[in-house]
């Protein structure tokens, strides 16, 4: 191996081959500093946490990435496996999603809550159906070609109702699903568009210890079997040291820790600025993320 290969495998993957890279984001409302001089990478194929205090400036973090907002400052940019790049704070958000193929769910359910769980599925799949259908011409007179991309829509639909096991539930109203299975559906719809990163924000809130093992569950399978990079937010520590390969700690809109779980939860920026300064505090989260034991030993 030549030194430069040698250097590029020891790396971790965020430097290495990083899927999206931001670079002095910037985010301000009015005199508030939501995000100031955020820099950090997501690595190809890796599950990346941000974590934070609220108001950390997380979930402006994902509104800038998904052009939810423009940010005031800062270059955001995705590279697709084909090679190609895309800037993101300079794309509107339907074409970050069509394009750059980022896909992203919010911290409410947004599910179409009247139609079907297989419906919902299906709608994700909407823009591409139309493009098929050269814009509704094909799907009225039938086209062959029409007719492969609904098969395959269907399909797509149906392999994913088996993932995040809902098969039986196919043709119920999504509203009627439990939450928990109604928040692995969100993923799911945002799995059939295809992207090359998925953006949840506190994918694991109101889950019950099954829930939330279910859903590891599926984040570990869209990372290892479709090499999806996925960027969460989330408050559940248990979540994040078990599944992340890579956090990132917020704390009033700038980053204080980055590396490897392991590395943030021995991190002393960590645990006093996002942890909380309470001795008493300090040493319940640290218990809670396994950083030591619960006789309060050093794990
Ligand atoms: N549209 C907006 N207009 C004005 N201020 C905003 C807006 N969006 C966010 N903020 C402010 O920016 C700061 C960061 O908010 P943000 O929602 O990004 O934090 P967060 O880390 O996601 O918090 P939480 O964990 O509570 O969801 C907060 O002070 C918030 O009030």
């Amino acid at each position: 191996m030549t030194t430069a290969a040698n250097q590029a495998a020891t790396r971790p993957r965020w430097q290495a081959d990083p899927v999206l890279t931001v670079e002095h984001l910037t985010m301000r409302f009015g005199g508030l500093v939501a995000v100031d001089n955020l820099s950090f990478s997501v690595g190809r194929g890796d599950i990346t946490a941000i974590i934070g205090p609220n108001g950390a400036g997380k979930t402006t973090v994902f509104n800038c990435l998904t052009g939810f907002y423009k940010p005031t400052e800062g270059m955001i940019t995705m590279r697709r496996a084909s090679g190609e790049t895309f800037l993101l704070e300079r794309m509107p958000d339907f074409r970050i999603a069509a394009q750059a193929k980022v896909a992203r769910t919010f911290q409410n359910i947004r599910l179409f809550g009247g139609m079907t769980v297989l419906e919902n599925l299906m709608v994700a799949q909407h823009n591409r159906l139309m493009v098929d259908s050269y814009y509704t011409l094909g799907g009225i007179f039938g086209l062959a070609h029409f007719r492969r991309s609904e098969r395959a829509a269907v399909e797509k639909a149906k392999y994913w109702l088996d993932q995040i096991n809902l098969t039986d539930r196919a043709d119920d109203p999504a509203a009627d699903l439990p939450y928990g299975a109604q928040r692995r559906l969100e993923i799911a719809r945002a799995m059939c568009t295809e992207p090359e990163l998925l953006c949840l924000d506190e994918p694991a809130a109101g889950l019950n210890p099954r829930e939330s093992a279910e859903l590891n569950e599926l984040l570990r399978y869209i990372r290892d079997r479709h090499s999806t990079s996925v960027l969460l937010i989330e408050h559940d520590m248990s979540v994040v040291m078990e599944i992340s390969d890579h956090v990132i700690v917020l704390d009033y809109g700038e980053k204080i820790s980055d590396g490897t779980p392991e590395q943030v939860r021995n991190d002393p920026s960590v645990i006093a600025a996002y942890l909380g300064v309470e001795d008493e505090e300090v040493n319940e989260v640290e218990r809670e993320v396994g950083a030591i034991d619960a006789d309060g030993g050093r794990a």
